[in-house]
């Protein structure tokens, strides 16, 4: 057996065969040819194998209507036995005597069979060079060209030196060095071709007799662009480009046996985007998408060389940081990324404002697998946002109770919307300096089936991450109206009764026409109505928190700052805004005659406020010192546990009854 029919034989990724039509014969094919030939195409008739009479027919035409050497015009599709599927070609081809025959190649849709059976017939290199889309070339020790196939030098052109063939020339020097200790080779790697640099499967076989090497090649870089594509796919965010869940688990296994065996130390940081539902409810997720971009940018750009960034799908990122030993790095990697990502984004025409809640865990301090790293960091990213977001927290013990806690009222929050399992309570707001009973707070409360009461700094925070702060606040809303309506048909005189807004609430679309509907609905006056609002949530967005602020007024109800003093605190700003009451915050109140600081900022605050015609309201009243001091400084109204905690509505109502028996 020839060398080349050795490597036709075992090395030929394709079954090829040529079919003598006039003689209804096959009389050469390779391994992988037998295989599919047993299946159909011919029989062994007397020893030869045979082409049925309608494929002579058939054939007959093609190689009456083409020359020598032209490839047939069409390829048809061939399966298998096994199911394998081909795309197979004809040639026309010389048989010697000015006879026609037909070379045909099937080559495998999907991957490249090896062959296994070797073949016992004698093929010559005449009749080799006859296979059309077969590329080979023949080379001598010296890696000097001797002889290609057309198929060959159509891809490579003019080849001098194997060398030359190769993208990469210290891989041809390694691949001819092999290729002399072995006998066969089989490798998969870059070669140069008219067509710039591409992927290939290369076979080749040393024949040491005549020390000359035999190579075909097979170009996969299709394949090879196909599983990029999946790759990518698979591990990769397409709206970030950043690597995904997938890699992620990946590099931290991998971080995770390097720090074992070397007892190092890394670190990782959970950054949740606080309020992105927001954004992406209101301004739709094309400016959603894009803001998402930018802050991925800029996390990229705040966090050290070594580290990566991750995106695991919403307004999820993690960052791995491998070479990072101490926890306090990891706290100024944090803050570095909060405050780069804090800083305005130019998104769709707009200046837009977002920022982060950051949770980070160690190795090993934190966690010592994967999965727990990445929980406690989610627990202290959850930690971090409901303190009050754009913060971060290093993981604690104890905040893993909490977030069960999150997840379990997560879960629930919708089911108890959909079956009211909440109540108002009423906190009586107070006038100075007579102490009548004006007004009141309502503060909703959730009766949880089993957990019993629930205040609302617990799920409060999860219902706007949600979104589910839509439905609940409008429950408050109606609920507030409908108790006014109760208390005036009881014949209590009337109040004003107040709600708190949160901010996505205070963004939403048609809030006016609800809180409008509402009103007309349970006949209240919307003078005895008021809607508390943060600071924050005016300043977001000012131009368009003005107007809605004024087409609350048109609708005749009063509003107010509450928590005054935490935010921005710009009594000059607030003017801006049509805004009847100041709530002061409790933390300036709890310490108030005390000699503080806080004295002086409550005492400004309230002369500002009267002299901009803001009634004032104090907030967190607990003792008769502060009540004195708020008196002094001429608080009109005040509201704390030293009057009341906040009541159920039947509790409430006594509670009225009481101070109207007493004045
Ligand atoms: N230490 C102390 N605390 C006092 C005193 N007087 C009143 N408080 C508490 O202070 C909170 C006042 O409400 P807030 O600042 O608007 O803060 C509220 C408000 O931001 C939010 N919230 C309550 N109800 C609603 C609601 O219906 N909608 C929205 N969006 N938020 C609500 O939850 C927060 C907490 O509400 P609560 O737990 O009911 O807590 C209430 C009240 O019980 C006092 O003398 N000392």
């Amino acid at each position: 057996m020839t060398d080349l029919a050795e490597l036709l034989d075992h090395k030929m990724p394709l079954a090829a065969w040529v079919i003598d039509v006039e003689q209804s014969s096959v009389p050469c094919y390779n391994a992988a040819a037998e295989r599919l030939l047993t299946d159909s195409l011919s029989d062994i008739k007397s020893g030869q194998r045979a082409i049925s009479g309608a494929l002579k027919e058939r054939l007959s035409f093609y190689l009456d209507t083409h020359e020598i050497g032209e490839l047939l015009p069409f390829k048809w599709p061939f399966v298998s036995k096994e199911g394998a599927q081909y795309s197979v070609t004809g040639s026309v081809v010389s048989l010697g005597n000015g006879r026609k025959g037909l070379s045909v190649e099937a080559h495998p849709l999907v991957a490249l069979e090896k062959v296994a059976t070797p073949l016992a017939h004698d093929i010559h290199v005449g009749m080799l060079a006859q296979f059309k889309t077969l590329s080979f070339v023949i080379f001598s020790n010296s890696g000097t060209y001797i002889s290609a196939s057309d198929c060959f030098c159509a891809e490579f052109g003019d080849i001098h030196n194997v060398r030359d063939l190769f993208a990469v020339s210290g891989a041809a020097n390694s691949f001819i060095s092999r290729l002399t200790q072995q006998e066969s080779l089989s490798q998969e790697i870059r070669l140069s071709t008219k067509k710039g640099v591409r992927w290939h499967k290369i076979e080749a076989s040393h024949n040491k007799e005549t020390d000359t090497f035999y190579l075909l090649t097979h170009d996969i870089q299709e394949e090879r662009d196909h599983e990029v594509a999946l790759y990518r796919l698979n591990n990769y965010d397409s709206l970030t480009h950043l690597p995904n869940r997938n890699l992620l688990y990946q590099q931290l296994e991998s971080a995770l046996v390097n720090a074992r065996k070397r007892h190092r130390q890394f670190g990782l940081l959970y950054l949740d985007l606080d309020g992105f539902k927001v954004i992406n409810d209101n301004f739709g997720h094309r400016v959603g998408d894009e803001l998402i971009q930018r802050v991925a940018e800029r996390i990229k750009g705040s966090i050290p060389s070594g580290a990566c960034l991750y995106r695991l799908g919403g307004d999820e990122f993690v960052v791995v940081l491998e070479n990072t030993s101490t926890i306090e790095e990891l706290e100024s990697i944090a803050q570095s990324i909060m405050q780069n990502a804090s800083n305005t984004y130019p998104v769709a025409k707009m200046e837009m404002m977002i920022t982060a809640s950051i949770g980070i865990a160690s190795y090993p301090q934190h966690a010592d697998d994967v999965d727990n790293l990445l929980k406690n960091a989610d627990a202290a990213m959850y930690r971090a946002k409901s303190t009050g977001h754009n913060m971060y927290f290093v993981y604690e013990n104890r905040m893993a109770d909490n977030i069960n806690a999150h997840l379990t009222l997560g879960g629930g929050l919708r089911k108890a919307i959909e079956e009211e399992q909440f109540v108002l309570h009423y906190q009586p707001k107070i006038r100075l300096p007579d102490e009548a009973v004006v007004g009141a707070e309502a503060l909703i409360r959730w009766v949880h089936p089993e957990l019993g009461m629930i205040s609302p700094d617990q799920f409060i925070p999860l219902a706007e991450e949600s979104g589910l702060i839509l439905p609940l606040g409008e429950w408050v809303i109606r609920r507030a109206c409908r108790q006014l309506q109760e208390w005036r048909e009881a014949g209590v005189p009337p109040i004003k009764l107040s709600v708190n807004l949160s901010s996505r609430q205070f963004m939403q679309a048609d809030l006016v026409d609800m809180v409008r509907r509402a009103l007309e609905e349970t006949g209240v006056d919307p003078k005895n109505f008021e809607l508390e609002l943060t600071e924050s949530m005016l300043m977001n967005d000012a131009q368009q928190s003005i107007e809605k602020l004024h087409s609350f007024r048109k609708l005749g109800l009063t509003l107010s700052i509450d928590d005054f003093g935490t935010g921005y605190s710009s009594l000059a700003y607030l003017k801006k805004f049509p805004i009847q009451t100041l709530k002061i915050d409790r933390s300036f109140i709890h310490d108030l005659g005390l000699d503080c600081d806080n004295d002086a900022i409550v005492k400004a605050t309230i002369a500002m406020a009267n002299s901009l015609n803001l009634k004032v309201i104090a907030e967190g009243v607990e003792s008769r010192s502060q009540v004195d001091v708020l008196n002094g400084y001429e608080c009109q109204e005040v509201q704390g546990y030293l009057f009341s905690k906040p009541l159920c509505s039947a509790d409430f109502l006594t509670y009225m009854q009481n101070s109207y028996d007493t004045a």
